[in-house]
């Protein structure tokens, strides 16, 4: 089992620290969202992890072992950090031919990476050509050529089509379901939602939250349940009765909270009130996460 173990993570740039004390694991045969505003330290920290830069203080290790122990590293870990950093005159099948033959890897498994990101028609065609999802699907060919345990993709659905976004977490999924650990940072709490099973959170470095990804939903997506009735009177007194909070809500709707609209259904039908909408209000999840970044957010725009 390959597992990243994050213990005590700093990073200090001059006087700034950008990485704050930050521990977390990710656990293989899942996807770890990792979250943050922009400049919370999330690729400084990827960083880290690949060895690419040294901690100031704290551990990072990689199924055990730090990085620079790691016999072949891209047989260990693969990462995808920047789209852009390719040759754009090579042709995708040199490119890939290149990473392997330094790392000692067979020159068949080019092909096979590519059948695996769908790029086996265009393998002889130059990078330079390519759309942000090609080269997005040849980096991560580059990140799978070693068949690695652990996946490390720094915002990897950044300026992508749905289609792009689509194909890319399903990959993901497919990788964590293959019993792999993925990490995958992402400014956009709506996106991880759908793609990851634990979170952590960070803002300004420093760790806010480290969550599976359904405690999270169900800790803050409990929301409010917007009724019409006619007349609502009565129905409000019932419901607060009941253990419902109940506000005003637009154009005489009630805000109910604290029951779920089943309850509130069969509370109406009790007592014979007539009901003309029942809509459960969940909170978005986008706001949640930016609540809680609130204060670790660089520049605000004005309020
Ligand atoms: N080499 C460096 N020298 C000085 N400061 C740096 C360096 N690399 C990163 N930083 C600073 O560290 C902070 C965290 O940057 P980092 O790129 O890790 O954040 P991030 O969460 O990945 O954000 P983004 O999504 O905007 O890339 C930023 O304030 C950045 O300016």
């Amino acid at each position: 089992m390959t597992t990243i173990e994050v213990r005590g993570l700093t990073k200090r740039y001059g006087p700034e620290t950008v990485v704050d004390d930050l521990s977390f694991t990710v656990e293989p045969g899942t996807v770890t969202g990792f979250l943050g505003p922009n400049g919370a330290g999330k690729s400084t920290t990827m960083r880290m992890i690949l060895g690419l830069t040294t901690p100031t203080r704290g551990t990072v290790r990689v199924g055990g072992r730090e990085y620079a122990r790691l016999p072949v590293p891209l047989t260990e870990v693969g990462a995808l950090l920047d789209a852009g950093a390719m040759h754009p005159g090579r042709r995708a099948d040199d490119h890939l031919l290149a990473i392997a033959q330094s790392n000692g890897i067979p020159r068949t498994r080019v092909g096979q990476v590519l059948g695996l990101v769908g790029l086996e028609k265009v393998a002889r065609k130059r990078a330079g050509g390519f759309s942000l999802g090609m080269r997005q699907r040849l980096g991560i060919a580059a990140a799978l050529l070693g068949d690695p345990r652990v996946l490390i993709f720094d915002e990897p659905v950044n300026g992508l089509d749905p289609e792009g976004i689509r194909w890319i977490r399903g990959f993901m999924r497919g990788l964590a379901a293959e019993g792999r650990s993925v990490l995958c940072s992402s400014h956009l709490m709506s996106e991880m939602a759908l793609t990851a099973d634990h979170l952590v959170v960070i803002g300004k470095g420093r760790l806010i939250a480290d969550t599976g990804m359904s405690e999270f939903t169900r800790a803050n997506g409990e929301g409010t349940v917007l009724v019409r009735a006619e007349p609502t009177g009565d129905l409000a007194r019932h419901l607060t009765v009941a253990g419902g909070a109940v506000r005003q809500g637009p154009d005489k709707a009630l805000i109910v909270s604290g029951m779920d609209s089943a309850e509130i259904g069969r509370l109406a039908a009790y007592h014979g009130v007539a009901l003309s909408e029942l809509t459960p209000q969940a909170p978005s999840l986008e706001d949640v996460f930016m609540a809680m970044t609130r204060d670790s957010v660089e520049y605000q725009g004005a309020a």
